[in-house]
C-alpha cells in the first residue's frame, strides 16, 4: 500500500489497479488545490420541520465543507441535527433554504430524477441497518448499485476492495449466512465499489460489537488514507469519531465546534461540555 503522505495527496490508485480514481488525477492537481478540494459543501443550510407552534428548526444556517480524501465525523447531542444535516447534504432530504453541492453540482437545481441519478452515481451510503438485499449474495449486493446503473464494475478495483474488507471467502454467501460485522463489510464494499465522490455513513457501527465496529472503522479510515476516498459519518461514539480526521460538533442545529485529529478522550470531554438540553456550556 502507498504511504499516507502519498495517498492523501489527492486521487491515488488502488493498489494493483490500473485505473486512477475518477475525478482528478493526482499528477495534475496543484498542491494548493489539493489541500482545499471540497467533495461536498453546505452553505447557510436550514431545514425547518412543521409550522407555527410545532415548528422545529433542525438546521439553522449551517455552513460546512467536507474536504476530499478526508474522514469527517459529525457529532452532537440527540436532536442536534446530525442526521438531518447528513440527509440534506446527501440528497436524501429536501432543505428549506441555503445550498448544497456535491462536487460541482448544486443539489437545489436538480429535479427528482437527476437527484436519484446523482445519489446513485456519486454517493455511497452505509447505514446502521446494513440495508442488504436478503435474496442476493454478498457479491451481488456489492455490485447492485452499478448493475442498476448499467455500469460494469472495474474488476481490479472491485477485487482490491473485496480483499481490503476481507470478504474474498464469503462472496457467494447471502446476508443471513453472514455475521453483522461481515454484513457491514459488504455494505462498506458496496459503497466503495463504484468509487463515489463521497461516502456517507449513518451510525455505521451502531449495530456492531466493538471488535466488528473497530474493523469497519479501520476499513473506512484505510479507504480514506490509501484509496483517497472521502467519508462523512454521523456517530454518537467518541471512539468511532477518533478514527476520523476531523470532528464537526452540532448543537441546536448549528455547528458549534470542530476538532482536527480527534482522540476519543478529547471528543468525550467536548461532548461532556454539552448540557442536557444539547446546548454548549
Ligand atoms: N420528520 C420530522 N418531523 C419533525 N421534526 C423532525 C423530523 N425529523 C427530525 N426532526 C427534528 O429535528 C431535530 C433534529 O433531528 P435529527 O434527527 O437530525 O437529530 P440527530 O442529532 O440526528 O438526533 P439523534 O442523535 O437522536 O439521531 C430534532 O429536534 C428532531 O425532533
Amino acid at each position: 500500500m502507498s504511504s499516507e503522505t502519498a495517498s492523501r495527496s489527492g486521487r491515488p490508485r488502488v493498489p494493483g489497479s490500473t485505473r486512477p480514481n475518477r475525478s482528478a488525477p493526482v499528477t495534475t492537481m496543484p498542491i494548493a488545490h489539493r489541500a482545499t478540494a471540497v467533495a461536498a459543501r453546505a452553505t447557510e443550510l436550514s431545514k425547518v420541520y412543521g409550522e407555527g407552534e410545532t415548528q422545529v428548526v433542525a438546521l439553522d444556517r449551517v455552513s460546512v465543507d467536507f474536504r476530499q480524501a478526508e474522514f469527517t465525523a459529525i457529532m452532537g447531542p440527540s436532536g442536534s441535527g446530525k442526521s438531518t444535516l447528513m440527509h440534506c447534504v446527501a440528497g436524501l432530504d429536501s432543505f428549506s433554504s441555503g445550498s448544497v453541492r456535491i462536487g460541482e453540482t448544486e443539489l437545489g437545481s436538480l429535479k427528482d430524477k437527476q437527484l436519484t441519478q446523482l445519489r446513485r452515481d456519486k454517493i455511497g451510503f452505509i447505514f446502521q441497518a446494513f440495508n442488504l438485499l436478503p435474496t442476493l449474495t454478498a457479491l451481488e449486493n456489492i455490485t447492485l448499485p452499478m448493475d442498476i446503473a448499467g455500469r460494469k464494475p472495474d474488476r481490479r478495483w472491485l477485487n482490491s476492495v473485496i480483499e481490503m474488507v476481507g470478504l474474498s471467502g464469503r462472496l457467494s454467501h447471502r446476508p443471513t449466512q453472514l455475521s453483522g460485522g461481515q454484513q457491514q463489510r459488504v455494505a462498506v464494499a458496496r459503497a466503495l465499489a463504484s468509487q463515489p465522490e463521497i461516502i456517507f455513513g449513518d451510525e455505521p457501527t451502531g449495530n456492531l460489537d466493538s471488535r466488528s465496529g473497530a474493523e469497519v472503522l479501520g476499513f473506512l479510515r484505510n479507504s480514506v488514507r490509501e484509496l483517497g476516498q472521502t467519508v462523512v459519518m454521523v456517530t454518537h461514539d467518541p471512539v468511532a469519531a477518533s478514527y476520523a480526521d476531523r470532528v464537526v460538533f452540532l448543537a441546536d442545529g448549528r455547528i458549534v465546534d470542530e476538532m482536527e485529529h480527534p482522540t476519543a478522550d478529547a471528543v468525550l470531554d467536548r461532548m461532556k461540555a454539552f448540557d442536557a438540553k444539547g446546548r454548549t456550556s
